[in-house]
């Protein structure tokens, strides 16, 4: 039997990892993983349990007692903290504000490790597996590795089409440029393209077309491994 197809699938925030990711994985009948969507949790997880998500060591204390849960279909992929359903909570600004500084401190991401490469592990078929670090760290044997970009007034622009322009693409850029610059800036596993990742820029191409790229990426992968 073939061996399960690993693709990573990195990049800054909002290039379209996860509408490319999802969309990957149907078709191609794998798992899918959102690691931003488990970042994300454990800090709800804080927030809501009064932890200063600003105090590493508190942070860190802390990072063993929550128990994330995520579901790995690409058609409803669904994440749950503590038995609570947090799919939507966690797309919240005060999270999102948040969760570089969670994600910084290494307790943190040892657990959401552990709980990646398991998923990866379980997936029979095999699984896209989205995020900042899973070609460098996280999976590094994966069998295609991904790294999206998109410049920064266009990622700024499709973000405020999607909040309906309840937020300025000014307000919108200078969040997402802030989140960039703390998640390449950290010490541990720090936003990076893997050296052996093929770079897709999807600043001037449709959902549709990244998709297609991706899955050729993959396939001309396997064509060579198997
Ligand atoms: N190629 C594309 N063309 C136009 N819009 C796109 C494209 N890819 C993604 N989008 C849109 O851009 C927005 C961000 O996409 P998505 O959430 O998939 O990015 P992301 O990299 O997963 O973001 P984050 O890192 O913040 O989780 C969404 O509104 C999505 O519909
Ligand atoms: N592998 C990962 C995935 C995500 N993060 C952190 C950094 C991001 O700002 C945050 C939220 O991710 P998003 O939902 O925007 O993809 O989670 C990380 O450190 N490592």
């Amino acid at each position: 039997m073939d061996n399960p197809v690993i693709v990573a699938i990195d990049g800054p925030s909002g290039t379209g990892k996860s509408s490319t990711s999802k969309a990957v994985a149907a078709k191609l009948g794998l798992s899918y993983l959102d690691t931003g969507a488990q970042y994300r949790a454990i800090t709800w997880w804080m927030l809501n349990n009064g932890i200063d998500v600003n105090d590493p060591a508190a942070v860190a204390d802390t990072a063993g007692k929550a128990v994330v849960v995520s579901g790995t279909d690409p058609l409803d992929p669904q994440i749950s903290v503590d038995g609570v359903d947090v799919t939507m909570p966690i797309r919240s600004q005060e999270v999102t504000a948040a969760v570089s500084a969670v994600s910084a401190v290494p307790e943190v991401r040892s657990r959401m490790v552990e709980y990646q490469r398991a998923a990866a592990a379980s997936a029979a078929a095999g699984i896209v597996v989205e995020g900042r670090d899973i070609g460098t760290t996280v999976l590094p044997d994966a069998t295609a590795k991904i790294f999206l970009t998109a410049s920064a007034a266009v990622r700024a622009a499709r973000r405020s089409t999607e909040l309906n322009g309840t937020v300025s693409v000014a307000a919108t850029q200078e969040a997402l440029t802030r989140r960039d610059a703390a998640d390449s800036g950290r010490k541990t596993s720090p936003l990076a393209m893997a050296a052996d990742a093929v770079e897709v820029d999807t600043s001037e191409l449709t959902l549709d077309q990244v998709v297609d790229r991706v899955v050729a990426l993959v396939e001309q992968k396997l064509a060579t491994v198997r």
